[in-house]
Parts: structure tokens; sequence; C-alpha cells
């Protein structure tokens, strides 16, 4: 019999809860797989910006990835903030080991523009992390960083796609369309074909976490054995109503809703 789904997520905290480490366990709570955390830095941050960050040593990182991997099993699991190279490395060396689908949000600033991990990290991340990814999900900006070129046009996104997939070596690349203007369209290279997941934009400022809530939903259908193209699929059906039922929480950007597909009352 297969065990309850379970999947588990590395990264960053947001006390104001749209973001992160909280983001990610109430996205997997509502899409019904057990979450579980390893934290790697506790961040101070609200709707309006990043206030302070602690990064966590990095033997209390491996430690609690440990602490888990000697004692229970998941199904899928996904990155997000890593701030430096040193934490990186000990993901990269436990994450080769793995056998499940590992999502990776490419996350290098917050959308309020604060910066979240060390400049060299992004070498890093890029040269010795994305190889060992299922899918990596950056949007235009992170996008634009990891191929070294402009993204300006639908045309460029689905570039990036390819060259992230070929050139970079991650499993499949979702380059996200949040930053451009118009439809809110988003394209998935699997290495063979081109996918495109559209919806309409909504006229909100209530977008912290959206990213984050993408991945974990990603993360969270492919530990319920949905296939990569399905698992995208849906998440973007629910990432797009939590951003529908987004609410104005704090004086900045509010966060998204990760009740909304109660509130709608459906799955796709
Ligand atoms: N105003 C919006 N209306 C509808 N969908 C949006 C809106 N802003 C972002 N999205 C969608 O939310 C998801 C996250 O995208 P994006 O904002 O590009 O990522 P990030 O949060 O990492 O910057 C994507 O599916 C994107 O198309
Ligand atoms: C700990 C942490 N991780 C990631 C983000 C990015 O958030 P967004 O999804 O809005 O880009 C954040 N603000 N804080």
């Amino acid at each position: 019999m297969r065990q309850i789904p379970s999947a588990l997520t590395i990264a960053g905290t947001d006390p104001s809860g749209g973001a992160g480490i909280q983001a990610d366990l109430k996205t997997f709570q509502e899409l019904k797989t057990y979450g579980m955390s390893v934290i790697t830095s506790i961040v101070a941050q609200n709707t309006t910006g990043v206030q302070d960050v602690h990064h966590l040593p990095v033997s209390m990182v491996k430690q609690q990835f440990e602490s888990i991997l000697n004692d229970i099993s998941f199904h899928a699991f996904k990155t997000g903030m890593i701030a430096n190279v040193d934490m990186m490395r000990v993901i990269s060396e436990k994450t080769s080991e793995l056998d499940v689908p590992y999502v990776m949000d490419p996350v290098m600033v917050a959308t309020s523009g604060d910066p979240l991990i060390a400049k060299e990290a992004r070498h890093f991340l890029r040269e010795h992390l994305l190889p060992l990814t299922s899918i990596v999900t950056p949007n235009i900006p992170e996008a634009a960083d990891i191929t070294g070129e402009k993204i300006d046009s639908v045309e460029d996104m689905k570039s990036a796609a390819e060259q992230i997939v070929h050139k970079h070596g991650a499993g499949a690349a979702l380059v996200k369309g949040g930053h451009m203007k118009g439809e809110a369209i988003d394209f998935l290279y699997d290495g063979n074909k081109m996918h495109t997941f559209s919806s309409e934009r909504i006229d909100t400022n209530n977008t912290h976490g959206t990213g984050c809530t993408y991945s974990a939903a990603i993360t969270a259908f492919l530990s319920l054995g949905f296939p990569l193209t399905a698992a995208v699929e849906k998440a973007k059906y629910f990432v797009t109503a939590a951003i529908r039922h987004s609410f104005s929480l704090g004086k900045g950007n509010g966060p998204t809703n990760h009740w909304a597909t109660r509130i709608e009352g459906v799955t796709k």
C-alpha cells in the first residue's frame, strides 16, 4: 500500500506567512500531502519587504535534512531560498543521493526587490544544483540571470526554457510570465516539448509568495503521483485561484490565498 503522500520544503521563513516555508506548508496541507521542512534562513520580513536575515549555520541545515532522511521517506521535495554556497553544497550532496522529484524555485530576490541569496551562490546554483532538478521554476529576472540573456518577449521566454534544459542541465524548465504584461503565460519545456499554461491577469498587488506557492503546489501534485505536465497544469490552476482570492494583509503586497480552491469549491 502506498504511504500517505508527503513532501519536503527546504527554504527560508516568512513570519508574515505569505512566502517561504510558511507558504509551502500551507500549500502542502491544502493539496493534501503531508508537509515537512528544513529551514535555511530565518528572514524577518513582512508585506513591505525584508527587515533582517539570520542564516542558520550550515551544520544545522545539514542536520535538519539528515534528521528527515535518516527516519522518513518523502515523495517529492522543493528548494526555495538557499542563501549561500556552503548551504547549497550540503543540499546538493544529499540531493544527488535521492531518487524523488526535485522542484527548484531559484529564489534570488523577494517581490519587494530585497536580495535573498549571495551573488556567488547564483553561480553555484547554476553549475551544481540545476543539473539535479526535475524542474526549475524561474520568473523572468531569474531565467535571465541563469541564461545571461535578456528576456523581453514570449519567444525569449521559450528560448530561455530550452536553454535552461539543454545548456544548463535542468530536468525541465518552467519560465513564468508574472513579470510580463497581458495574460499571465508560463512556458514549460520538458526536454522534448514546449507546453503553454496561461490565465487571465488579475489586477492586484497582493502577489507576495506567488512563486513559493506555485512551486510548492507543483511539488505537492508530484508527491501525489501526477506526471510533470499534469502537476504543473494543476498547480497553475491553484496559484491562479490563490491570486484571484489574494487579500490586502498589511501595508504592502498582501499574500495569495491558500484556501482559494475551497472558496471556489473546485479543484481541477
Ligand atoms: N497578476 C497576476 N494575475 C494572474 N497570474 C499571475 C499574476 N502575477 C503572477 N501570476 C502568475 O503567478 C505565477 C508566479 O509567477 P511570477 O510572478 O512570475 O513568479 P515569482 O513570484 O517567482 O516572481 C505564474 O504562474 C504567473 O503567471
Ligand atoms: C523566505 C522567502 N523565500 C522566498 C521569497 C520570495 O517570495 P515570492 O514568491 O514573492 O517571490 C521570500 N519573500 N521569502
